[in-house]
């Protein structure tokens, strides 16, 4: 027993790593009040991946749980400080909106653009090499022939509808490919084609006749080691006796069991209690160890540790490392060189730079939400509109503006952020699909997810950020459009108070592009802007 001084940590285990690297978890069991705290602590029957589960379904829990404590609209918190009208469709005054992405994890955006990314996404930007093995001089291929990959793997690869390699492929693939095996860094944005890079690199590594786990590979979630899994089976399809096992939350092995799996996705937390815990499989007999989405992975401290120590336990000289992250900033590469050693070549494929460039902007001045949707419904008369993105501040705003549309004739799709990424997804692939020509969305329900055909956006609330300041990047996000997508389009911004103009008046002083005003009463004027 012992006693803290202050305590008010809601702690039940503590974890301690010795010098050695013996993991030591002790379980708090008495915690009492009364002037001085006391607790007990002993050393814990517990079974790391149950706890590491809890902590991983914590992380995937979906947005149902989300509690929204910011006001009914963002517009409407400002309005009612300054007498302008409420911009709520909202008539009991329920408070009950607020910027959407409040639930909105890392974790969930990944796997969002996952689930929708049905084709790779062409970038004509830059590839760079950040650090180059003077050893090993790096070439690109153009056919997935050139690379000689066994011939079950290459008719994998087309079974999957791959013609060529994709821009990061080219260059990567034959790195990933070569012998002596280099380690590598990959940066690239969603849906480049780093999956299906580091697949083919396992698949192309693992040796069927051998009957124990060859190449790991560590994904933050559930739902994302089996996206992984999925990429998997479905390439190594033609690879006939091979084995995939998933270490994730559910899958439970006893001590001593030995995995005969050839490849391992899994979380860090079920991966350690696999294979330190439970000595299924021999880390020192890998030969390919990958960290994906690394940037998702660093905002979990617990999986930072655990990817460490897991990478501590490889072969460095007979194990390829990799890692890819969707983005690259300080704290990635920072991670990335811990996990990654050795002089790794590092691949980055900038994402295209979105701009305003020939974006028609408008805005139309409205007294309250009623009118703003009379306006919206005066442009949707009169010009022909391919597909459009509606963007509300509330999801109240956004049902109801999806009734309204819904009543007024149009086919319209609703993307809010109380439905689970499945059912996202689902409603976004839709829409790409053109089953709807109209799908209003919350603030960030959809950020990070282009749509190309879309050529009208409409900001129904302009964006603001969680402290109620003009979001620019959201906007740039919104509206901007890159090279890959063509270059017109034309954004259509509604306002209704002092508040709202000024954030509209701020977006436009930032980019230095004007904004015009345009009467909704007036046909001819809406007739013009059509693009
Ligand atoms: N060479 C290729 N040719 C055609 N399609 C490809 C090619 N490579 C990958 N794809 C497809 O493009 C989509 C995105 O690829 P992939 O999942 O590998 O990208 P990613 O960069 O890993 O994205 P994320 O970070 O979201 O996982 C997938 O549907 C994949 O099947």
């Amino acid at each position: 027993m012992f006693s803290l001084k202050y305590f008010n940590l809601n702690l039940k285990f503590l974890i301690f790593r010795s010098k050695f690297e013996t993991i030591y978890i002790v379980k708090i069991e008495e915690i009492e009040s009364g002037g001085e705290t006391k607790i007990s602590i002993k050393m814990a029957d517990l079974d790391w991946g149950a706890s590491v589960d809890e902590q991983e379904q914590k992380l995937t829990a979906k947005v149902d749980n989300l509690k929204i404590t910011k006001p009914e609209t963002v517009n409407g918190a400002g309005s009612a400080a300054s007498g302008e009208p409420k911009s709520s469709p909202d008539p009991g005054g329920a408070a009950e909106g607020g910027p959407e992405d409040a639930g909105n994890t890392k974790e969930d955006e990944s796997l969002l653009r996952k689930l929708i990314h049905s084709k790779l996404i062409s970038s004509k930007a830059n590839l760079e090499v950040l650090q180059k093995d003077p050893n090993s001089p790096l070439y690109s291929v153009k056919t997935f022939e050139a690379l000689n990959l066994k011939k079950e793997l290459l008719e994998g690869v087309y079974k999957m509808g791959f013609t060529a390699p994709s821009k990061i492929q080219e260059t990567a693939l034959p790195t990933l490919l070569a012998d002596p095996p280099v380690n590598m860094i990959a940066q690239s944005q969603s849906g480049t084609g780093k999956t299906a890079a580091f697949v083919l690199t396992m698949l192309s590594r693992v040796d069927i006749s051998k009957n124990y786990p060859q190449c790991l590979c560590l994904a933050p979630t559930y739902e994302l080691a089996l996206q992984i899994g999925q990429n998997v089976e479905q390439m190594g399809q033609k690879m006939t006796g091979l084995r995939i096992g998933y270490a994730v939350r559910g899958e439970r092995v006893s001590r001593g069991q030995r995995k005969d799996d050839h490849i391992i996705i899994g979380t860090p937390g079920t991966v350690c209690d696999w294979a330190i815990k439970h000595k299924c499989f021999d880390p020192k007999l890998l030969t390919v160890f990958v960290l994906d989405e690394a940037d998702v992975m660093i905002a979990t401290q617990g999986h930072q540790d655990q990817s460490i120590r897991l990478q501590r336990m490889l072969n460095k000289q007979s194990c390829q490392m990799l890692l890819f992250s969707a983005t690259y900033d300080d704290q990635v590469m920072i991670f990335a060189q811990a996990v990654i050693p050795r002089s790794p070549i590092v691949i980055k494929l900038r994402r295209e730079e979105e701009s305003l460039d020939n974006i028609k902007q408008f805005y139309i001045e409205c007294t309250d939400v009623e009118a703003k949707f009379q306006a919206l419904s005066n442009i949707y008369g009169t010009i022909s509109i391919g597909q459009s993105m509606i963007f509300c501040a509330t999801r109240k705003t956004a049902a109801w503006l999806a009734e309204m549309m819904t009543k007024d004739g149009h086919v319209v799709g609703l993307l809010t952020g109380e439905l689970t990424i499945e059912q996202r997804a689902a409603i976004i692939n839709r829409f790409k699909e053109g089953k709807e020509k109209v799908l209003i969305t919350t603030n960030v329900t959809a950020r990070g997810i282009d749509v190309e055909q879309v050529t009208v956006v409409v900001n129904f609330d302009p964006p603001l950020t969680q402290d109620f300041q003009p979001d620019y990047e959201t906007y740039l996000h919104r509206i901007g459009r890159t090279g890959r997508f063509g270059k017109s389009g034309l954004a259509i911004n509604m306002v209704d108070g002092r508040r709202s103009l000024s954030t509209l008046k701020s977006i436009e002083k930032h980019f230095g592009r004007k904004i015009m005003k345009l009467d909704a009463d007036d046909m001819d004027e809406i007739e013009k802007i059509a693009v």
